[in-house]
Protein backbone atom coordinates (compact mmCIF):
# COMPACT_ATOMS: atom_id res chain seq x y z
CA UNK A 1 0.00 0.00 0.00
CA UNK A 2 2.65 2.46 1.20
CA UNK A 3 4.60 1.45 -1.96
CA UNK A 4 1.08 2.81 -4.38
CA UNK A 5 1.67 5.79 -2.47
CA UNK A 6 5.48 6.32 -3.13
CA UNK A 7 4.52 5.36 -6.35
CA UNK A 8 1.72 7.94 -7.18
CA UNK A 9 3.34 11.35 -5.22
CA UNK A 10 3.84 13.38 -7.86
CA UNK A 11 0.63 12.96 -9.22
CA UNK A 12 -0.95 13.17 -5.47
CA UNK A 13 0.33 16.05 -5.25
CA UNK A 14 -0.62 17.72 -8.41
CA UNK A 15 -4.08 16.74 -8.10
CA UNK A 16 -4.11 17.98 -4.21
CA UNK A 17 -2.95 21.63 -5.35
CA UNK A 18 -5.58 21.48 -8.34
CA UNK A 19 -7.95 20.80 -6.20
CA UNK A 20 -6.55 22.99 -3.25
CA UNK A 21 -7.47 25.98 -6.08
CA UNK A 22 -10.66 25.43 -6.73
CA UNK A 23 -11.89 24.90 -2.88
CA UNK A 24 -10.22 28.29 -2.48
CA UNK A 25 -11.52 29.97 -5.61
CA UNK A 26 -14.72 28.96 -3.53
CA UNK A 27 -14.04 30.31 -0.30
CA UNK A 28 -12.79 33.51 -1.76
CA UNK A 29 -15.86 34.05 -3.84
CA UNK A 30 -18.89 32.59 -2.05
CA UNK A 31 -18.44 35.68 0.63
CA UNK A 32 -18.47 38.44 -2.00
CA UNK A 33 -21.54 36.92 -3.17
CA UNK A 34 -23.00 37.04 0.55
CA UNK A 35 -22.07 41.00 0.28
CA UNK A 36 -23.77 41.80 -2.48
CA UNK A 37 -26.91 39.47 -2.33
CA UNK A 38 -26.78 41.68 1.26
CA UNK A 39 -26.60 44.72 -0.05
CA UNK A 40 -28.02 44.60 -3.59
CA UNK A 41 -31.77 42.55 -2.77
CA UNK A 42 -33.98 41.75 -0.48
CA UNK A 43 -35.59 38.55 0.46
CA UNK A 44 -38.13 37.20 -2.35
CA UNK A 45 -36.92 39.94 -5.12
CA UNK A 46 -35.97 38.57 -8.41
CA UNK A 47 -31.80 39.42 -7.67
CA UNK A 48 -32.61 36.93 -4.41
CA UNK A 49 -33.45 34.39 -6.36
CA UNK A 50 -30.22 34.80 -8.78
CA UNK A 51 -27.82 34.94 -5.85
CA UNK A 52 -29.65 32.05 -4.13
CA UNK A 53 -28.77 29.80 -7.53
CA UNK A 54 -25.58 31.25 -7.77
CA UNK A 55 -24.46 30.14 -4.12
CA UNK A 56 -26.36 26.82 -4.11
CA UNK A 57 -24.24 25.83 -7.31
CA UNK A 58 -21.14 27.17 -5.81
CA UNK A 59 -21.08 25.58 -2.66
CA UNK A 60 -22.77 22.21 -4.24
CA UNK A 61 -20.65 21.44 -7.22
CA UNK A 62 -17.58 23.14 -6.77
CA UNK A 63 -16.76 23.48 -3.15
CA UNK A 64 -17.94 20.68 -1.26
CA UNK A 65 -16.17 18.04 -4.25
CA UNK A 66 -12.82 20.06 -3.98
CA UNK A 67 -13.05 20.11 -0.43
CA UNK A 68 -13.58 16.55 -0.28
CA UNK A 69 -10.62 16.24 -2.79
CA UNK A 70 -8.60 18.13 -1.05
CA UNK A 71 -8.62 16.24 1.98
CA UNK A 72 -8.43 13.03 0.05
CA UNK A 73 -5.14 13.57 -1.94
CA UNK A 74 -3.90 15.72 1.43
CA UNK A 75 -4.17 12.56 3.15
CA UNK A 76 -2.87 10.43 0.59
CA UNK A 77 0.19 12.68 0.91
CA UNK A 78 0.21 12.54 4.54
CA UNK A 79 0.19 8.44 4.44
CA UNK A 80 3.31 8.75 2.04
CA UNK A 81 6.47 7.26 3.31
CA UNK A 82 9.28 10.20 4.13
CA UNK A 83 6.64 13.20 3.54
CA UNK A 84 5.75 14.14 6.74
CA UNK A 85 8.50 15.01 9.77
CA UNK A 86 6.27 14.70 12.66
CA UNK A 87 8.87 16.29 14.58
CA UNK A 88 8.81 19.20 12.86
CA UNK A 89 6.24 22.30 13.39
CA UNK A 90 5.22 22.78 9.90
CA UNK A 91 2.60 19.37 10.29
CA UNK A 92 0.72 21.26 13.09
CA UNK A 93 0.55 24.52 11.97
CA UNK A 94 -0.57 23.52 8.57
CA UNK A 95 -3.67 21.43 10.02
CA UNK A 96 -4.28 24.02 11.97
CA UNK A 97 -4.91 26.04 8.93
CA UNK A 98 -6.61 23.49 7.38
CA UNK A 99 -9.25 23.05 10.12
CA UNK A 100 -9.94 26.85 10.32
CA UNK A 101 -10.65 26.43 6.06
CA UNK A 102 -12.99 23.60 6.80
CA UNK A 103 -14.54 25.71 9.44
CA UNK A 104 -15.34 28.49 7.36
CA UNK A 105 -16.74 26.25 4.72
CA UNK A 106 -18.92 24.92 6.96
CA UNK A 107 -19.53 28.40 8.43
CA UNK A 108 -20.37 29.66 4.75
CA UNK A 109 -23.14 26.79 4.51
CA UNK A 110 -25.14 27.74 7.35
CA UNK A 111 -24.99 31.65 6.10
CA UNK A 112 -26.17 30.32 2.71
CA UNK A 113 -29.11 28.98 4.52
CA UNK A 114 -30.09 31.99 6.42
CA UNK A 115 -30.43 33.33 2.95
CA UNK A 116 -32.48 30.74 1.82
CA UNK A 117 -34.82 31.15 4.33
CA UNK A 118 -34.81 34.95 4.35
CA UNK A 119 -33.18 35.44 7.30
CA UNK A 120 -29.59 36.60 6.85
CA UNK A 121 -28.66 39.49 9.85
CA UNK A 122 -25.51 40.06 8.62
CA UNK A 123 -24.27 43.53 7.08
CA UNK A 124 -22.52 43.60 3.61
CA UNK A 125 -19.54 44.92 6.10
CA UNK A 126 -19.48 41.59 8.20
CA UNK A 127 -19.42 39.27 5.16
CA UNK A 128 -16.58 41.27 3.77
CA UNK A 129 -14.47 40.78 7.21
CA UNK A 130 -15.29 37.32 6.90
CA UNK A 131 -13.13 37.13 3.63
CA UNK A 132 -10.13 37.71 5.52
CA UNK A 133 -10.66 34.35 7.19
CA UNK A 134 -9.42 32.09 4.25
CA UNK A 135 -6.68 34.45 3.23
CA UNK A 136 -4.46 33.93 6.40
CA UNK A 137 -5.50 30.71 6.22
CA UNK A 138 -4.30 30.34 2.81
CA UNK A 139 -1.02 32.19 4.50
CA UNK A 140 -0.37 29.72 7.42
CA UNK A 141 -0.40 27.02 4.99
CA UNK A 142 1.66 27.82 2.25
CA UNK A 143 4.28 28.90 5.11
CA UNK A 144 3.82 26.04 6.58
CA UNK A 145 4.26 23.93 3.46
CA UNK A 146 6.69 25.92 1.52
CA UNK A 147 9.35 26.82 4.47
CA UNK A 148 8.84 23.38 6.49
CA UNK A 149 10.16 24.85 9.72
C1 LIG B 1 -7.35 19.15 3.75
C2 LIG B 1 -6.33 18.63 4.37
C3 LIG B 1 -4.91 18.71 3.87
C4 LIG B 1 -3.96 17.79 4.13
C5 LIG B 1 -4.14 16.51 4.95
C6 LIG B 1 -2.75 18.22 3.45
C7 LIG B 1 -1.52 17.55 3.48
C8 LIG B 1 -0.45 17.83 2.65
C9 LIG B 1 0.78 17.09 2.61
C10 LIG B 1 1.12 15.91 3.51
C11 LIG B 1 1.55 17.63 1.64
C12 LIG B 1 2.91 17.11 1.15
C13 LIG B 1 4.05 17.99 1.51
C14 LIG B 1 5.27 17.59 0.69
O1 LIG B 1 5.14 16.99 -0.37
O2 LIG B 1 6.34 17.89 1.13
C15 LIG B 1 0.83 18.75 1.06
C16 LIG B 1 1.29 19.56 0.04
C17 LIG B 1 0.73 20.77 -0.28
N1 LIG B 1 -0.42 21.30 0.25
FE1 LIG B 1 -1.72 20.33 1.48
N2 LIG B 1 -2.99 19.39 2.79
C18 LIG B 1 -4.31 19.76 3.04
C19 LIG B 1 -4.92 20.91 2.58
C20 LIG B 1 -4.28 21.94 1.91
C21 LIG B 1 -4.81 23.27 1.66
C22 LIG B 1 -6.18 23.76 2.14
C23 LIG B 1 -3.86 23.98 0.96
C24 LIG B 1 -3.85 25.40 0.45
C25 LIG B 1 -4.55 26.39 0.91
C26 LIG B 1 -2.75 23.09 0.73
C27 LIG B 1 -1.62 23.42 0.00
C28 LIG B 1 -0.60 22.56 -0.29
C29 LIG B 1 0.49 22.84 -1.21
C30 LIG B 1 0.68 24.14 -2.02
C31 LIG B 1 1.33 21.72 -1.22
C32 LIG B 1 2.59 21.50 -2.05
C33 LIG B 1 3.81 21.96 -1.27
C34 LIG B 1 5.14 21.58 -1.90
O3 LIG B 1 5.31 20.49 -2.38
O4 LIG B 1 6.05 22.41 -1.88
N3 LIG B 1 -3.03 21.88 1.33
N4 LIG B 1 -0.40 18.84 1.70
Amino acid sequence: MTDYLTLLYPWTKALHIMSVITWMAGLFYLPRLFVYHTERSVPGDSRDEVFQIMEHKLLRYIMNPSMIATWLFGLMLLLTPGIVDWASVWPYSKMAGVLVMTWFHHWLGLRRKEFVRGQNTRTGRQHRMMNEVPTLAMVVIVLSVVLKF
